[in-house]
């Protein structure tokens, strides 16, 4: 396999796989190069760092007065706290993880989805991500934690993960599976995983009700140079690959507050009409789907 040369933030020289594909070399070199403040502020509040969106009720007593001249910074603090919250009802689902087990992080972004994993069951978190960036990052924050012996990040594809076959009590695609085949994606995990291990996705999906992707979801799609699935492919897919859906929930209304209060934030991005707007349509649905490795 080839590789590249890329450098960590402490000045090491390392090399990284090669992306398989010309798509994968997208996806590397759009998150290598991202740097939003509606990422990096949120992540400022309390060091974990989050590339998914938020669930929940507005807090409106902790928000207080949008004329207060502290209400910008309180505001970026209740975008975190329910990007936070997103990331504990996917552990929810995770059923029993013990400290002994091993948790798989598929699409693991800037890494605080693991440290928060690894706070809740003190078990080994390892993530695969396809940006050099994002993984220096991850371990740059685990090493800051000390929790670098059981919280890793590695550039690395997820549909071929160096796991061995049946490793792992858990695993999950927190926003992250808009970016491969879901048989392949499903495959992988369906082969790390042991049997009576649970695979959980939270994602964003678009509605087989509506008929066909809406302009909405295509307007994401190219924002995020994406490919969101329909939920009709999740399910097809997992039960292709051997993981039998144990929960599906709708988390579409409890996503929109969320979009609502950062439409008016300082960080809007552009984006937030077309996630509200599908959301209301019904032609885009925020989902998590939990399953067994049977
Ligand atoms: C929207 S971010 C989500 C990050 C993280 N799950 C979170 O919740 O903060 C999408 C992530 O998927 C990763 N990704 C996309 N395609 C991938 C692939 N084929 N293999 C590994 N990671 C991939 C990206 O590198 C990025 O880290
Ligand atoms: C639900 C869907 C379709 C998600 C697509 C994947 C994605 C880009 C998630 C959020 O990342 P981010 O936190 O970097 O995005 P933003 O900068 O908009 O907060
Ligand atoms: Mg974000």
């Amino acid at each position: 396999m080839t590789s590249t040369e890329f450098t960590t933030a402490d000045g090491t020289c390392t090399f990284v796989p090669a992306p398989t594909t010309p798509y994968q070399g997208d996806i590397a070199r759009y998150w290598n190069n991202e740097a939003r403040p509606v990422n990096l502020r949120l992540g400022d509040v309390d060091g974990l760092y989050h590339h998914h969106y938020g669930v929940g009720e507005i807090d409106r007593a902790a928000l207080g007065d949008p004329a207060d001249s502290a209400y910008e910074k309180k505001l970026i603090a209740e975008l975190h706290r329910l990007e936070s919250a997103q990331a504990d009802i996917l552990f929810d689902s995770l059923g029993a993880i013990g400290r002994d087990d091993l948790l798989v992080d598929a699409g693991c972004g800037r890494g605080g989805s693991m440290v928060m994993a690894h706070q809740r069951f003190g078990c080994k978190v390892e993530g695969v991500t396809l940006s050099a960036k994002q993984a220096d990052f991850a371990n740059g924050r685990a090493k800051e934690l000390g929790i670098e012996g059981h919280v890793q990040a590695r550039v690395c594809n997820m549909l071929d993960t160096p796991f061995e076959t049946g490793q792992a009590a858990g695993s999950w695609n927190n926003e992250s599976s808009m970016y491969v085949d879901l048989h392949d994606l499903m495959a992988e995990h369906a082969r790390i995983l042991g049997v009576g291990g649970r695979y959980v996705t939270i994602t964003g999906c678009w509605n087989p009700k509506y008929g066909q992707p809406s302009k909405w979801v295509s307007q994401i799609n190219a924002h995020f140079e994406c490919n969101i699935h329909s939920r009709r492919e999740y399910l097809r897919a997992m039960a292709d690959n051997r993981l039998v859906p144990n929960a599906i929930v709708d988390l579409t209304a409890a996503t929109l507050p969320y979009w609502e209060l950062r439409a008016t934030s300082s960080l809007v991005t552009g984006i937030e009409e077309a996630f509200i707007e599908s959301y209301k349509d019904g032609s885009f649905q925020y989902l998590l789907i939990a399953a067994d490795r049977v």
